[in-house]
């Protein structure tokens, strides 16, 4: 008998162990958590949740069988591929699942897991019976035209699929545009190219119109890429199919130049736009280093995470302070930005500084009027951040001693409009190819990504729940500040505090921060109980010193 905890507690997988029409037909459980036993239609889309042994939980995603009866399957075109039938192994494990949390204690629990990605030994399509489409949706992001061709590719050539889509300019495209037939003759070169061939846009997210159109299409698989705002998009539009009872796989691609979506290890383009971030932020530093007191300010995107300028400060070295909106600062006064730049400039006769957009926003707002606009899908639109503290930097040192002399450069665009990098095209092939197994599989309501290295299908409700932010008490920042040497910026008044209070303990550091969702204050209480490693932060450290002084202070 196997004894691994995993089969004990059963963690089913519909395309592997228990397929529905083969001879040796094995009765599919009743008992999962969530699931309602009988195979009848549920309109409850319930988070599929499996505990095990040693405090193990599986956070599964829909599959087909769990609201249609008596689908039949058909074994994976693949193992006739001679590309694949000589690899050992090719299929997933019925019992193959992902640890989220990989630094573990002796005694710490299993913790969550996810359903490791890729091919099954069952389909629950026959290859002529599938009409697939793809959706572009939000900014741009390199890589985007990877993704649409690996998935054309991969189901043509994998999977034998040749009815495959385009939707035109986002979700807006399924009512409103027509449809563009892909082939991998159309797509060949595209990754070659930045931006999306297929369009893209912010709001127009009307689900009825949207399932409807899918419906009258006759299509059975929607392959959407977009970032947070698309994921929650594809979240409602899988509701709404379930709701209707349709056997169509609704399969998410993360994208997102900001590095925001949790879970999964980094975003596809996020490498291409840090490389690409080193243009900008050599020209500053040649530019800086040739004038007397030279300041190169460098602005990149972020919105709410400082992902970007925190890997182009890391990569390039040549950045003496780097602004994200994680981390608050101040213009004026003791331990303020101007007294940094008067000093680094008394050292080094020039410095660099590269700032998120999303960083300061507050600073800008509270002296001009606050911008309360927003974008089609409703997401804030910012003030140009970079350009006011520029100017506020230039006005300082006109006063009284200084001559500076201050570019501003301003990449934005540029770092996400550029074709995927050679490590990005690689890591696009994985994300379209995962996707299309798993929706050849039947599972669907799914975004897929790599978490911890493994590729696996994560529920919609994990990737939206909350963002992937920088945590400034990991030790990825601790790097930074390290690299750059900049102060804290605490406020003076939050440093010092009430003199008659007892000085709060420092931040220890908890752990490597690998680009995963560790803003604790996001986290359900449920994951803080479940994860004493990662417990509530104390207090951030205070005391006068450099941030990266104060946290060395501890360890000793
Ligand atoms: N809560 C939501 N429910 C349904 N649809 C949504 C929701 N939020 C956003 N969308 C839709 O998702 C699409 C993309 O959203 P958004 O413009 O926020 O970009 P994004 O996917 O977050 O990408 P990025 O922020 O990386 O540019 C839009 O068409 C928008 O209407
Ligand atoms: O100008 P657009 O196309 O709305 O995009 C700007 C935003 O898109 C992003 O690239 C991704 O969310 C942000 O960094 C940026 O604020
Ligand atoms: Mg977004």
């Amino acid at each position: 008998m196997d004894s691994s905890p995993i089969s004990r507690f059963r963690c089913f997988d519909p395309t592997n162990s228990y397929p529905t029409t083969t001879p040796n037909h094995t009765p599919i459980p009743r008992h999962r958590n969530n699931y309602k036993g009988t195979l009848a239609i549920s309109v409850n889309s319930e988070p599929k949740i499996v505990s095990g042994e040693a405090g193990y939980v599986l956070e599964d995603v829909p599959h087909f069988t769990d609201y249609i009866p008596d689908l039949p399957t058909y074994p994976n075109p693949l193992q006739d591929n001679p590309a694949y039938s000589v690899v050992k192994q090719y299929f997933v494990n019925v019992d193959d699942t992902v640890a989220q949390q990989i630094v573990v204690a002796k005694d710490s629990p299993r913790g969550t897991h996810f359903r490791r990605a890729g091919p099954r030994q069952k389909v629950y399509f026959e290859s002529e019976d599938v009409h697939a489409c793809i959706v572009t949706c939000g900014g741009l992001c390199p890589g985007l035209n990877t993704v649409i061709r690996e998935i054309v590719c991969g189901l043509y050539h994998m999977y034998g699929v040749h009815k495959v889509l385009g939707i035109e300019g986002g979700y807006r495209g399924f009512y409103a545009r027509n449809t563009i037939p892909l082939t991998p003759k159309v797509v060949n070169d595209v990754h070659k190219r930045g931006g999306t061939i297929l369009g893209s846009s912010r709001g127009g997210h009307d689900t009825s119109k949207i399932v409807d159109s899918i419906q009258d299409r006759g299509i059975n698989q929607v392959y959407i890429i977009g970032g947070d705002g698309t994921q929650k998009g594809a979240s409602v539009i899988f509701e709404e199919i379930r709701r209707r009872g349709l056997k169509v796989v609704v399969a998410g691609i993360p994208k997102t130049i900001d590095n925001d979506i949790p879970v999964i290890d980094k975003s596809f383009g996020f490498d291409t736009a840090v490389e690409e971030a080193q243009r900008a932020i050599n020209a500053a530093h040649v530019e800086s280093e040739s004038f007397e007191n030279g300041i190169g300010f460098v602005k990149l995107m972020g919105r709410y995470s400082g992902f970007i300028a925190m890997y182009a400060t890391l990569a390039s070295r040549d950045v003496d302070c780097c602004l994200i909106p994680e981390s608050p600062f101040y213009l004026e006064g003791p331990g303020g930005l101007f007294e940094f730049i008067e000093k680094r400039l008394k050292e080094h006769g020039h410095m660099v500084i590269v700032m998120a957009e999303g960083a300061g926003q507050e600073l800008l707002s509270e002296s001009i009027r606050a911008n309360d606009q927003q974008d089609a899908s409703g997401n804030k639109l910012l003030n140009d951040v970079g350009l006011w503290i520029s100017q506020r930097i230039k006005d300082h040192f006109k006063k009284p001693k200084m001559a500076i002399n201050l570019k501003y450069i301003d990449p934005t665009y540029m770092i996400r409009a550029v074709p995927s990098n050679a490590s990005d095209n690689v890591y696009c092939t994985l994300l379209a190819h995962s996707a299309v197994h798993g929706a050849m599989a039947g599972y669907t309501g799914f975004t897929v990504g790599p978490v911890n290295g493994r590729h696996a299908y994560i529920p919609f409700r994990r990737v939206i729940e909350t963002q992937n932010k920088v945590v400034i008490t990991d030790r990825m920042w601790a790097r930074l500040l390290c690299s750059t040497n900049q102060p804290s910026f605490l406020d003076h008044k939050d440093v010092v505090g009430d003199e008659k209070e007892e000085v709060p303990q420092i931040q220890s550091i908890n752990g490597e921060n690998n680009l995963e969702a560790r803003a604790t204050k996001h986290r359900e209480p449920k994951d803080v109980t479940e994860d004493t490693r990662e417990e509530e932060p104390p207090i951030l450290l205070v005391n006068g010193n450099s941030h990266l002084e104060a946290i060395m202070a501890n360890q000793k």
